[in-house]
């Protein structure tokens, strides 16, 4: 045991840690409102993790329970069986959604197996990622036979998850000075998705990764995980890497490149990691919450000021996402596409 594949090995540097002492939560955000003044706590909470860490966990979140756990149910169904049946509903150049087990991150192979699809169906993104392309194309779902209710569930889990999402915003608006509906007209025709990752069991935990480090790119990250464990974030204040501790039926909520530049750096968006291990399978259910294609991103107008100016350039939603996403069908040679490419002057990323 211990040999693997040379695609999925990291270099030295990338590699996970195992450390065992304890360290720094990042905040458990209790939602439920039942008294006057919760709504102003809960939103000075948010605000103060999406500065300090860019992560945070919600509970009593309203989605419920059993939803969770028909989800898990069926996730674990589908991903039990052999590679030729996921591969039925394999993604590639025409679908984009559906099964895929050979994703890169930073050009490594993550040790991990994903199945993707989206919110609204159909979606609508560029063509490509050349400015100078108007062309559209339509992204669809693919959905398995089996386990017959996988669709259904998918589906409701989506729209449950989609309905935090938007509160989020909300909250996050809020914590920003912005009133509740502040940013809520980037999500018109938002194209996001929701995304189940299997991690099997890896026998050379030290060498790969489940997924290599990055940054999320949209406005925020919606992720159940079980009980597993293996998230890791980068601590905004030194980059040291932190696990997030599983906690049951939590959520964990992280902000994605958008927000990041909406808020003009004031709110971050850590960079994080998935470690595996030799004994234990996990799952985990990322929704990433996307604006429309055709959304222009940059600072909002009511944070900037002479004092405290733009610090990144507009940038295009649509074609961002079409840049960044060419890089799940094959190594390539050069680095994704970052925020800080639209930075306004090069003072480097923190
Ligand atoms: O599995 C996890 O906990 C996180 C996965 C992740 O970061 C992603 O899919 O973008
Ligand atoms: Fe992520």
């Amino acid at each position: 045991m211990g040999e693997i594949d040379v695609a999925f090995i990291q270099e030295s540097e990338f590699r996970p840690k195992f450390r065992t002492t304890e360290v720094d939560e990042i905040p458990v955000i209790n939602l439920s409102v039942s008294n006057p003044g919760d709504t102003e706590k809960i939103v000075s909470e948010i605000g103060s993790a999406c500065e300090k860490w860019g992560f945070f966990q919600v509970i009593n979140h309203g989605v419920s329970v059993e939803l969770r756990r028909r989800i898990e149910k069926v996730a674990k169904e589908f991903f039990d069986q052999p590679l030729e049946q996921k591969k039925k509903v394999k993604r590639d150049e025409l679908y984009p959604m559906g099964f895929y087990d050979s994703e890169h991150t930073k050009n490594v192979r993550d040790w991990k197996e994903v199945f993707d699809y989206l919110v609204v169906d159909p979606s609508f993104i560029p063509a490509s990622a050349d400015p100078d392309d108007k062309e559209l194309r339509a992204l669809t779902n693919q959905w398995p036979h089996y386990p017959p209710e996988f669709r259904e569930v998918c589906q409701e889990y989506s729209r449950e998850v989609e309905k935090l999402a938007f509160k989020l915003l909300e909250l996050i608006s809020l914590s920003l000075g912005l009133p509740a509906d502040g940013l809520s007209g980037y999500f018109k025709d938002q194209i996001s998705f929701c995304r189940f990752n299997y991690y099997p069991p890896c026998p050379a935990p030290h060498l790969a990764l489940g997924v290599g480090r990055h940054k999320d790119g949209g406005a925020l990250t919606v992720l159940a995980q079980d009980d597993v464990g293996g998230l890791e974030i980068s601590r905004r204040s030194d980059g040291e890497w932190i696990p997030v501790k599983p906690i049951p039926d939590a959520f964990i909520i992280n902000i994605g490149n958008c927000m990041q530049v909406w808020s003009n750096d004031k709110y971050w968006s850590a960079e994080h990691r998935v470690v595996v291990n030799s004994q234990k399978e996990r799952f985990s259910l990322p929704f990433f919450f996307f604006p429309s294609h055709y959304a222009q991103i940059k600072p909002v107008d009511e944070l900037i000021n002479d004092q405290n100016p733009a610090k990144y350039k507009e940038f295009n939603w649509g074609k961002f996402f079409a840049s960044r996403n060419r890089s799940d069908f094959k190594r390539q040679e050069i680095e994704n596409i970052q925020i800080d490419h639209f930075k306004v002057t090069s003072q480097g990323s923190e």
